[in-house]
Parts: structure tokens; sequence; C-alpha cells
């Protein structure tokens, strides 16, 4: 697949792939609303340009958007939930697992909309992990990540972030996604209208600002005075943390009035960059490993053969006198023509009669071409 930041249009322009936004975020976060209002910004654009939207959410009641791929429409997870006899939870994941097999297709069908949309968008799952989490969301985020430019969106519920504790578990979930998916990453702190992100830049920025807010909480000394073991724990994850923010871009954003939604799309395009700087080069890193590792076993297979059978040779070396193949003078004839096909035993005069290729030995009078190595 080819995941350069570009394509040939159809007119010989030079178009920059669609940027795929990964919208994950913790239930009740707003990614939805979020959503609804990253497409109606994209919609009031000038010329608009419509995204091509996939819900991933398959217990979602109503979607505030019209989805071009949903996976409702694939799968229906009150049904798998009956069948497996699962929970909600379980009914959710294994509706996602079965839309994963048929990713491929859903790729496809993206990638044929490629030259006409910029900008496709992921809703999420509402319980994160359920995608965060599983083989399924891996693998549907490798997928996409290796064919388009791909940045993940967590959304957070600003509000509900502002105690120092509860704002570092929400960062250390955030690591762990970016830890995870290696890509390029945008905390968007949601509902500012409710609460503005003010607070979390200074704590991100000022580790110093980070630790006063945290020892000023209460709980943070225990009866004697003494700071409690989880102050200082923490003290020592917003340390680890200093070195996360780094690679991270941080937009508000009030999804219910629109506030911000342009600095989110300014960290998108960024991100692109980022993408194909730092994300591409891994990938292509990891695909090379991956292929110099089969290389390797492919080797290592031949020589434990080979070994193996330098062994039998051994032991039996009158038998290695028959243990060659004829010489290509003799057997011009049959050897261009030689393919190795399956056999279906069924039509076979003895059927189930077993040959071990490794071990035979040609007898003199044996009617049988063996198959030669090609
Ligand atoms: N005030 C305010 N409320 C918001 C904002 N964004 C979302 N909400 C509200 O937050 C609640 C949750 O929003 P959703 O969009 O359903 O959140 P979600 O993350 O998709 O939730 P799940 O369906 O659990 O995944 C709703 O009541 C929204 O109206 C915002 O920017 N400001």
């Amino acid at each position: 697949m080819d995941s350069s930041s570009t394509s040939a249009h159809p007119t010989g322009d030079i178009k920059k792939k669609p940027i795929v936004i990964v919208t994950i975020g913790m239930a009740g976060a707003g990614k939805s609303t979020f959503v609804q209002r990253i497409n109606s910004y994209l919609h009031s654009q000038d010329p608009p340009q419509p995204p091509y939207i996939l819900n991933l959410d398959p217990a979602v009641a109503n979607v505030p958007f019209e989805a071009n791929i949903d996976i409702r429409d694939t799968v229906d997870y009150r049904e798998v939930m009956k069948q497996y006899n699962l929970g909600p939870n379980g009914g959710i994941l294994t509706a996602l697992n079965l839309f994963t097999t048929k990713f491929d297709q859903v790729l496809e069908l993206v990638e044929k909309r490629a030259d006409t949309v910029d900008h496709i968008i992921l809703d999420t799952p509402g319980q994160i992990e359920i995608f965060t989490w599983s083989a399924s969301g891996a693998i549907i985020t490798d997928a996409i990540a290796s064919s388009f430019p791909t940045v993940v969106a967590y959304i957070i519920d600003t509000p509900r972030t502002s105690a120092p504790a509860t704002f570092m578990s929400n960062m250390l979930y955030a690591c762990s996604i970016l830890y995870k998916t290696k890509l390029p990453f945008i905390l968007v702190f949601n509902k500012t209208d409710v609460q503005p992100h003010n607070f979390a830049l200074e704590w991100m920025h000022d580790f110093e600002a980070f630790q006063a807010a945290l020892a000023s909480h209460s709980g943070s000394r225990d009866s004697e005075g003494e700071p409690t073991y989880m102050n200082s724990l923490m003290n020592s994850m917003s340390l680890v943390l200093d070195e996360f923010y780094k690679h991270l871009k941080a937009v508000g954003v009030s999804s219910m009035t629109g506030d911000g939604i342009k600095e989110f799309f300014d960290a998108v395009e960024e991100s692109r960059e980022t993408y194909e700087k730092e994300y591409l080069p891994e990938l292509e890193h990891a695909r090379a490993a991956r292929e110099k590792s089969l290389q390797d076993v492919k080797e290592d297979s031949m020589n434990r053969m080979l070994k193996d059978l330098a062994v039998d040779r051994s032991k039996n070396p009158e038998g290695t006198l028959n243990d060659r193949w004829e010489s290509d003078e003799e057997n011009d004839d049959d050897d261009d023509d030689l393919e190795v096909n399956l056999v279906d035993r069924n039509e076979e005069p003895y059927p189930g009669q077993y040959i071990d290729v490794m071990r035979m030995r040609r007898q003199e009078d044996e009617q049988i071409n063996w198959p030669r190595p090609g």
C-alpha cells in the first residue's frame, strides 16, 4: 500500500492524500458531538469539504451526523450478545472484531473516495478500552495509518479533568495510546464553554505549577503532615509526563459553540508533517524488519533441513549414491514444464498413500518421476 502523503490526480494535479482523524476519548467526553462539529465546520467551508465518516461504535443509539460507513449496518451488537451469550461490553467488542474481519473491504471503499475528500473521520466506541486495548482497534488503526496520513484526536472532558489527580490519570491514558499507536497526537480539551482549558496548558508547560497544584490538593499529606505515597508517585509521574507533552499538540474546543475548531484543523495540518517525518519512516523501518525476520526464518529452516539431510546421508552412505537428482541433460524434456501442484488424493490410484519427500530415494525400477527442486 502506498502510504506517501500525495497521489496523482486523474487531471494530472498532485492532490494531497486525505488525512484520517481517529477520535478517541472516555465515555461522555463528547466524541460524537465533536465529530458532528468538525463535520459541520468542513461543510461550511468555501468550497465545502464534506468529510468521509466512519462510525465504529456498534452500540450508539443516535449519531448526530450521517456516517458514510456505519458498523451498525454490518453487525447488530444485540444479536451478537444473544448468539454468543455475552454482556454489553463483550457484545460491542465481538461486534468490532467481526467488523474488523471485513476491514480490507472498508479500506477499499475509502480508497475509492480518496481523490474526492480531504478528511476521513473515525468515531470510535464509547467504551474507550474496547478500541484502545483490543486487537481489532490496533488492526484498524494500523491498516488505515499505513494507507493514509493519520492523526489521533484524544477528546478530553475539560471540566471533569480539572482535579490534578484526574488530569494525571487522563494524561497517562493518553500517553499509553500514543505509545501504542505512535501516531501524531492532538489533545482536544473539549467543553471549554463550561471550563476554559488554560489550567491544563499551564500544567503541561510548567512542571512546578502542576506540582504546586498537587501539593495544595486535599489528601496529598498524611496525618503527620508528610506527603502521602500517592503524592510522591504523582510527582514522579509528572516528571515522566513532562517528556510526553513534548510530543503533543493541545487545543481547546467547544463542540457546542464551535470555538477552537479552526485551531484544531491547524493542528491536524501540522500533524500531516509529523506523520511524514516521524511515523512513515518508522512504518517503513518496521516493514523492512518484518521482511528481514521472515527471510531469516526461511534461511534458518533451510539450514536445518540441509543439516538433517547431511545426518541421514552420513548414516546411510550407500543410499547416498542414489540420492541425487538426474543431470539436466538427461532430463531436458520434462524439466522445463515441471510444476508442483497440490494433489487431490481421491484421484490417486492409492488414496492415502504417504510419501515423505524429504527421505525419498529413487529405486532403479521405479517409474515415478519425482518432482525436482525448481
Ligand atoms: N457544554 C458542552 N457540552 C458538551 C460538549 N460536547 C459534548 N457535550 C455534551 O456531553 C455529553 C456527551 O457527549 P457525546 O458527544 O455523546 O459524548 P461521547 O464521547 O460520544 O459519548 P459516548 O457516546 O459515551 O461515546 C452530551 O450531553 C453532549 O451534549 C461541549 O463542548 N460543551
